[in-house]
């Protein structure tokens, strides 16, 4: 496993302290609103977990569980609703939360899906943000760290499904996904 991995690139004292950051702003921004967080599985579970208890103010969750990368570095393009919400988001304000963006596809998909159903707002909430690799422009208005163009893996991302365990961000070896 240890052996997969380049370098740490956010730690996790440095994760902790951006989650409360966000979760402050995120409960003074939402204040007196009506809030349903939605969490995009899987790879934004423990970023998701992390930063709810971070907020301060009454809120409600959801998930939905999209997927676009299987066994590679690249979107395929197509993003595949696996799991929808449990409930409507009419008239809710929605903040969508995320654990990377990277070309933007899956959250050009999701903001017009959410968009069509009626809500008060849709906001965005990214832990990483790979600009470098975009293929569609999105708009995010919470951002933890903007990072280089590298594939990485742990605190709930993935490559095959591995990895999501680990504490901390790392860059994965160009090695195991080349091989
Ligand atoms: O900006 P994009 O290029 O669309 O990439 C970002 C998306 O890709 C990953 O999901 P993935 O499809 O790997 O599913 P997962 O969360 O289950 O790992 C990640 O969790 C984001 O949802
Ligand atoms: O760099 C990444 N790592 C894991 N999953 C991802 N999905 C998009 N980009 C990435
Ligand atoms: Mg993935």
């Amino acid at each position: 496993m240890q052996q997969d991995l380049k370098n740490c690139l956010v730690g996790a004292n440095e994760i902790k302290a951006k989650v409360k950051k966000l979760g402050e702003q995120i409960s003074r921004d939402y204040a007196g609103k009506d809030l349903l967080v939605i969490g995009i599985l899987k790879g934004a579970v423990i970023f998701m977990a992390d930063l709810i208890r971070e907020i301060t103010i009454p809120i409600n969750i959801d998930f939905m569980a999209v997927s676009s990368y299987g066994a590679t570095t690249e979107s395929s393009g197509v993003v595949r609703i696996l799991k929808d919400l449990d409930q409507s988001v009419e008239n809710k304000h929605v903040l969508i939360v995320e654990d990377i963006i990277d070309s933007g596809l899956t959250l050009k998909y999701l903001v017009e899906i959410l968009k069509s159903r009626g809500p008060a707002s849709v906001k965005v909430c990214t832990l990483l943000d790979k600009p470098d690799r975009r293929k569609t422009e999105v708009h995010v208005d919470y951002n933890g760290f903007v990072i280089p163009d590298e594939f990485v893996v742990g605190y709930g991302l993935d490559y095959d499904e591995k990895y999501r365990h680990l504490q901390e961000i790392y860059v994965l070896k160009e090695e195991i996904y080349h091989s």
